[in-house]
């Protein structure tokens, strides 16, 4: 049976990666640093996943496994025996495993010549090629001329909605329906990892700057302005007309961007927003603001969600007046339980809103990007 390890037994990672790869015939071999986790899925090797949908059946996964991520070596040995290995940490924990993978590298190209392709399945832009350059540093220049021979880091883009989980059992995972998993074939060294449901293409550029400045993008104008309104979720924030004005107005910008970066149609565009619109109101994925406006910092970063689209749509003449609102709106996300919107919060309390906006953003001072914002930080 070929082996899969996959580092993240959270929501996408048993929702999404570890469900496909299973029904791929993998056997799944998870790492977690979450011990309640590990121990769950060591002693039951299955659990389930729910559709978030009327009468959905429940899907079981089996013949799963766990490797605390604290030790390394063992993490190390699943390395240097799978045929794939993927992730879904979230993005700032991708150097904190390049250890362990390094060690798996090293190991295996000493014994065996067989290739291997490393997918990071994060919601950033070059995830893996990222994931990559942080697992060399562990290298000698020896394993790395090999490694760049026999292991492969393509790029992925994934979408599937999977929110905060409160089941009674721990592994029981809620998913949406729809999904999404793409990878660029011309990285991938080797035979391409047969897995229904994954859509390869030759570069992925077009296809994870459409998911993340459309998907991610939406989220963020709804999470954001959802929270400065108190309400709780994704799917009651969207009825509300002023969010929904100010998402499809952020979408139209995204969207005008996008056709004229990548060449994407108007009409193909508009369907994919129309589609994006509709998921959010899935009143059963019950999926909270918090959740999807987690880490604003990195959410404020230049290259993500809103900053990335909005800089680059006054470089193209497309006035990001609904991308300035929702970063304004970003900048105000107060949520206590969220170490990154307590710093912000501080920063904007010790040196005021604008220092506070140029050091999350890298917005240059006196950008037209930074008097839209300001306008709207001031009314909300
Ligand atoms: N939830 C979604 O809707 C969704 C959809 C697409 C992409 N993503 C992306 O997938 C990634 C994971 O998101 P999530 O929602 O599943 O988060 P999550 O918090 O549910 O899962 C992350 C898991 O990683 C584990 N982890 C943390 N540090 C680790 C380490 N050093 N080694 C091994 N495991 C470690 C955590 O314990 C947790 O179980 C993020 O990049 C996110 O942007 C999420
Ligand atoms: O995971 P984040 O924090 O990058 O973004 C929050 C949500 O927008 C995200 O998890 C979406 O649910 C997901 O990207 C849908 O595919």
């Amino acid at each position: 049976m070929k082996k899969a390890v996959h580092f993240g037994a959270g929501n996408i990672g048993r929702g999404f990666i570890g469900l496909l790869l299973h029904q791929a015939g993998y056997e799944v071999v998870f790492v977690d640093v979450n011990q309640e986790l590990v121990e769950e899925l060591q002693s039951r090797q299955t659990y389930q996943v729910q559709l978030a949908m009327e009468g959905a059946p429940l899907t079981t996964v089996e013949g799963v496994t766990a490797i605390d991520g604290r030790d390394e070596s063992a993490v190390a040995d699943a390395i240097a025996g799978a045929d794939l290995v993927t992730t879904a940490v979230g993005p700032h924990v991708l150097p904190h495993i390049a250890a362990a993978i390094a060690q798996g590298i090293s190991r295996r190209i000493k014994g065996n010549q067989c290739t291997l392709n490393v997918i990071a399945c994060e919601n950033m832009i070059g995830g893996s090629e990222h994931l990559k350059q942080h697992v060399f540093r562990f290298l000698d220049e020896e394993d790395q001329s090999r490694a760049d021979q026999l292991i492969g880091f393509p790029n992925a883009a994934v979408d599937r909605i999977v929110p905060l989980q409160q089941h009674e059992d721990k592994l029981l995972v809620t998913v949406e329906p729809f999904f999404e998993w793409v990878v660029d074939q011309s990285q991938v060294i080797g035979d391409l990892p047969q897995i229904e449901g994954v859509t390869y293409v030759d570069s992925i550029w077009p296809y994870i700057e459409r998911k993340l400045y459309t998907v991610n993008t939406g989220h963020a104008v709804i999470a954001y302005l959802g929270y400065q309104k108190g309400i709780a979720t994704i799917h009651e924030s969207i009825k509300d007309d002023s969010i929904l004005k100010a998402v499809r107005g952020a979408l139209e910008e995204t969207g005008a961007l996008l056709e004229q970066k990548h060449g994407f149609d108007k009409d193909t565009q508009d369907k994919y927003r129309e589609k994006i619109l509709e998921r959010f109101t899935n009143p059963m994925l019950a999926d909270r603001v918090t959740r999807v406006g987690r880490s604003p910092i990195r959410k404020l970063s230049p290259n993500d969600r809103l900053v990335g689209p909005a800089m680059q749509c006054v470089e193209k003449g497309i006035v990001p007046e609904y991308l300035g609102l929702a970063i304004a709106a970003a900048l105000r996300f107060d949520d206590r339980e969220d170490p990154e919107a307590v710093s912000i919060q501080q920063d904007i309390q010790q040196s005021g809103l604008k220092q506070a906006l140029h050091k999350h953003t890298n917005i240059p001072e006196g950008h037209p990007l930074e008097a839209i914002i300001l306008r709207h930080a001031a009314s909300l």
